[in-house]
């Protein structure tokens, strides 16, 4: 597959005894939504904390474009045009929805940008864009705190969008959300990979990663067990077993 934008090369990272990432080689493509899909704990978050820089690889590496990432800080790799979202969202909660979008144009912009009326006014745009694509922008002046499930969501999707970023790590950005709601999601992921953004979702429910992915990399136990298109992976026995929590027992 061609138009590599990150890769990842036997990356790992033990928590005392416990080694959470073993050796993932992992590679995301520009315009392709790569699932990463594993049972708990299989060290999917993980992976994205080594990418991001908010959590340090024990060893391996990772290179975006060809230039390695490991030892930066998140910001730095957040310049590199990486934007994340989290489990539990971390949205300003006290702040407005307009107010929480905006901040992501600060922390993730590509460069430094001085204060002037024409940055500022740029990062305005880039922000109203953002919440009309969510379809939040009638909720510009709320409180993130008084949004509902779904709107939360769809915040944490507008702060990517802001960002401007063209690798998008997405951690379970889906769970909980309605047939309609979903269908709204993955028409954000389909309008930026036709702009050729490089997705990694993080996803459970496994009619999502088979709506809205190319391609997905099972984890397991801290190491890629396989990777290969949708119905290929979801098919194979052996995986499912494991996914369930049918693990074949180990020969003593
Ligand atoms: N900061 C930490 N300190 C200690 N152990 C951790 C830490 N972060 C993760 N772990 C452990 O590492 C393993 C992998 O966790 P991780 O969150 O990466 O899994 P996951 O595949 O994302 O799981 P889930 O699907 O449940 O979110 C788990 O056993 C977890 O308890």
């Amino acid at each position: 597959m061609t138009d590599e934008v990150l890769r990842t090369e036997n990356l790992a990272r033990a928590f005392g005894g416990l080694q959470a990432v073993a050796g993932v080689s992992l590679s995301l493509y520009a315009g392709k939504v790569t699932a990463l899909v594993g049972p708990n704990g299989a060290g999917k978050t993980t992976t994205f904390n080594l990418i991001t820089g908010n959590l340090r690889a024990d060893s391996g590496a990772a290179q975006i474009r060809g230039k390695p990432i490991m030892g930066l800080k998140p910001w730095q790799v957040a310049r590199l045009g990486v934007a994340r979202s989290f489990q539990d969202l971390r949205l300003f909660t006290h702040m407005t929805v307009r107010e929480n979008v905006l901040a992501a144009t600060e922390t993730a912009s590509w460069f430094w940008q001085p204060g002037g009326g024409a940055a500022r006014r740029a990062r305005e745009d880039r922000a109203a864009r953002a919440l009309e694509a969510t379809g939040l922008a009638a909720l510009a002046h709320a409180r993130a705190v008084d949004l509902a499930y779904a709107e939360r969501k769809f915040l944490s999707m507008a702060r990517i969008l802001a960002a401007e970023a063209d690798i998008w790590l997405l951690d379970e950005p889906a769970s909980g959300l309605d047939l309609a709601s979903r269908l709204r999601f993955g028409e954000l992921l389909r309008g930026a990979t036709a702009r050729g953004v490089a997705i990694c979702l993080i996803e459970h429910n496994l009619d999502v990663v088979t709506e809205l992915s190319d391609r997905i990399a099972f984890l397991d136990q801290g190491k890629v067990l396989a990777e290969g298109d949708p119905q290929t992976i979801l098919r194979d026995p052996a995986l499912a077993a494991i996914y369930f929590g049918d693990r074949p027992q180990e020969a003593a």
